[in-house]
Formats: C-alpha cells, structure tokens, sequence
C-alpha cells in the first residue's frame, strides 16, 4: 500500500492522520479500544508488586485493602515517584522542545541520542552519535542513587512525544537485547499515563495454561521513573494504548549495554567506546 507522507507511519502502523487522509490506511483498527488486548487487563499495585483483577487504584497513598479477585506476582517493576520536582520537569520539557522533532510511527514523535543501530544486520555505527544531553548528568547521577540502579550506565536515550489528537501509541513489542542490556529507565513527564505488558509464552508455554496470562497495566505517574527488568523486560510485551494518552506525554527512556557490549563480552571494545561518548554528556539530537 503507498503509505502517507503526513505522517511517519510505515507498513501495519497507522495514527489517528493517516488513517483520516490516506483511503484505508488502518482499516480494521479498532480507534477507541485497546484493539491488541485478547482478555483481561489487571491492575499492578507497586506496593504489593502484585497484578489483581479488582482493585481501586485511584486512591492515594495506595494501600493493598482495596484489592479484590484474583492475583498474579509481577516481577521486575520498580516505579519511583516523583524522581523530579515540577521546576524539574518543567526545565527539561523546555530543553527537549529546542531540538526539533522526527515524525516516527503510530502518531509519535521522536528524538534519539545513540548509536544508530540496525537491528537486522547486527550492525552498530557511533560516528554520528556525539553523548548524551547535558541535562542528564544529574539525572543519571540521581539514579545511581537508587539501589536497583546503582551500576546503571546509559549508552542511549530516546525521547518520545505520544498526543492524543495523533492518536499516539505503541504496539506491543520487545526492546531489543542484542545490545541493550536489562535495564529499560524511563521517566514519564507532562501527564500519567500506563503501560500495558503482555505475556509471550515460549513455544514449549504455547499449548500450556499460561498462554492465559491477562495482561498486566502499571501505572506511571507524571514525573515518575518506571525501571523495567528481569520477567516484565524479557517474557512480556509492552504497549502504551490509544487509550493511556489524555494530553501530551514525553517519555525520556535510558537504556544501557547488553553483556556482550560490557567488559567481557565478545563486543566489549564497540561498548568501550560507545560508553565514552555517551557519558561526554555533550550529546546533540542524531539526525
Ligand atoms: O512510552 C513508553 O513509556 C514506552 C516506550 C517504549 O516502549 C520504547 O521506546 O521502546
Ligand atoms: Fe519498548
């Protein structure tokens, strides 16, 4: 199908644009629900780090006596609120709208500060790539404060602009682990917002009871920083529905070295460098 020039949307991906301006573009796709969603979506409450199909999580501070139902251990989520003040958030927001954004699919808007990666042919190239922005310093500073975080070292950060009026989203998928490692660090500015995760059984699971899994929503608050890992980063998916966008969200996601980009590893002198120019924290957008 000739796919539009209104927007960044290629192959299946579609936004609320396109699928107004080019003839059947999106066709099927279901606007106002969580089309991909099989069954059930249950809850996930970060003070009990437990997934429940009835529970009241509106109420603040959380606590575990509004869970009802049935429940399912979530692991791998650590959700840290308010990581930065308003003034924060706000000085960054104004930072990252200086750059100029690249239309990207599904109704997002992107800007990326990294190696360029081909996914395909395994193939990394650095020369483009000149650190990452100087206002995550401290940012990164902070996170080594945190426990779970304490040996974390990005080596590439990705901003992403969802707004309703594009329909913004994203379909359910993997991030790579070829060369990021475990840890995906995202903090959430300008409006809360949730993210949904999916289970992918293995194809041993396939035929099994697992395969039954519901899907699993976790909050993230505005100003937040959400740590996925271990289960939540490897056995299940992660999307951002039409749905979980109200009004203009940035996401800003850290993502370090996989192990064989790390001292050791078979690609460790590629890390090496990519790590240096990262943490120059001189870095502009890569074109
Ligand atoms: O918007 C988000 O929080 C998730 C983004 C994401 O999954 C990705 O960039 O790979
Ligand atoms: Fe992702």
């Amino acid at each position: 199908m000739e796919q539009s020039k209104v927007c960044g949307c290629t192959g299946i991906r579609s936004c609320l644009v396109c699928e107004q301006t080019v003839k059947n573009h999106g066709k099927g796709k279901d606007n106002t629900v969580v089309a991909h969603l099989p069954g059930e979506v249950w809850q996930y409450c970060p003070v009990c780090r437990k997934a429940w199909s009835k529970t009241d999580l509106q109420q603040h501070p959380v606590t575990c006596e509004s869970h009802k139902g049935n429940s399912l251990d979530f692991h791998g989520i650590e959700i840290l609120e308010n990581f930065i003040s308003s003034q924060e958030e706000m000085d960054i927001v104004r930072k990252i709208d200086m750059w100029d954004w690249k239309a990207s699919q599904s109704g997002r808007q992107k800007q990326d500060f990294g190696p360029k990666v081909n996914f395909k042919k395994r193939k990394l190239r650095s020369d483009c790539f000149t650190g990452l922005p100087p206002f995550s310093k401290v940012l990164v500073g902070k996170m080594n404060l945190v426990p779970c975080l304490a040996t974390f070292r990005p080596i590439e950060q990705c901003h992403l602009e969802y707004i309703p009026e594009r329909g913004s989203s994203i379909d359910p998928h993997f991030d790579d682990w070829w060369v990021w490692g475990e840890r995906l660090v995202t903090l959430n500015l300008l409006s809360s917002s949730y993210i949904i995760f999916t289970y992918n059984p293995t194809e041993e699971e396939n035929n099994d009871s697992l395969q039954q899994l519901p899907a699993v929503s976790v909050p993230m608050p505005q100003r937040s920083l959400l740590v996925v890992y271990g289960d939540a980063r490897f056995k299940w998916m992660h999307s951002v529905p039409r749905n979980a966008i109200t009004s203009r969200r940035i996401a800003i996601t850290y993502r370090e070295l996989s192990e064989q980009f790390s001292e050791g590893g078979e690609n460790f002198e590629v890390g090496k460098k990519v790590l240096e120019i990262a943490e120059t924290y001189q870095g502009e957008v890569v074109k």
